[in-house]
């Protein structure tokens, strides 16, 4: 089977931003593969978090993938400042780039920033489609899982029909999860075909962040063994 690596992305949301820098770094030594930073402006949802400067003063103290996700309505406006700043990844929503997705894609790409698209629960996933089958791909699809804007909520079951929808027309596409993901949503997340997973609440909310990394990541192998 053709498969994909499982990237675990604890999401910073849930850290304690006053040690954001040690955080990190305590994520990563645990065994996380990536850094999941939400940006949030305030309109496209109904909370404010992270920009540019908070990505930049990180980006001094780590060199692990910033897997940024733009809860924005006006993504565009953000390329050049989360390059700069030093984002991996730029992941932006379907929702507010159905007029400019491919001038979007392109700039984001020139910055060197891998692009993702991703979609809310209301989304239908076929309008990821033409993103990851365009000249200039999406290098991700992030299925949120949980109505985008706040960590802790509970994980909507009922999204694993686009996870399978993805992983069925795409074998090697980079799926990401985000909300709600823990030792007992894994599992079905894992079966429909997500390797990216965003943990925050039950990451940062364990006794041993490390034991629940290791089990997500346990969980992805399992299911998609990338052989
Ligand atoms: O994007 C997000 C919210 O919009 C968060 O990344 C997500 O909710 C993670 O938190 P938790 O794992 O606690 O649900």
């Amino acid at each position: 089977m053709v498969g994909v690596s499982p990237k675990i992305a604890p999401s910073m949301l849930s850290s304690d931003f006053a040690n954001l820098a040690a955080e990190a770094k305590r994520m990563i030594d645990l065994g996380a593969n990536w850094l999941h930073m939400d940006i949030m402006d305030g309109h496209f949802v109904p909370n404010l978090t992270i920009g540019a400067p908070v990505i930049e003063s990180l980006r001094k103290h780590t060199n692990a993938y910033l897997d940024c996700h733009l809860m924005v309505t006006n993504p565009m406006d953000y390329v050049d400042q989360m390059a700069k700043a030093g984002a991996s990844g730029f992941t932006f929503h379907v929702e507010v780039a159905k007029e400019n997705w491919q001038e979007l894609v392109k700039k984001i790409k020139s910055t060197g920033m891998r692009p993702g698209v991703a979609l809310k629960p209301g989304t239908p996933v076929e309008q990821v489609y033409p993103l990851v089958e365009g000249t200039d791909p999406v290098e991700m699809v992030l299925v949120m899982t949980v109505e985008p804007g706040f960590g802790g909520q509970m994980f909507m079951p009922n999204m694993m029909d686009k996870v399978r929808a993805l992983r069925n027309k795409y074998p090697t596409l980079d799926i990401e999860v985000d909300g709600g993901l823990g030792p007992s949503t894994i599992d079905a997340a894992a079966a429909a075909g997500a390797n990216c997973i965003v943990a925050g609440s039950s990451v940062f909310g364990a006794p041993e962040p490390g034991d629940v990394i290791s089990l997500l990541r346990a969980s992805v192998e399992k299911a998609q063994p990338s052989t």
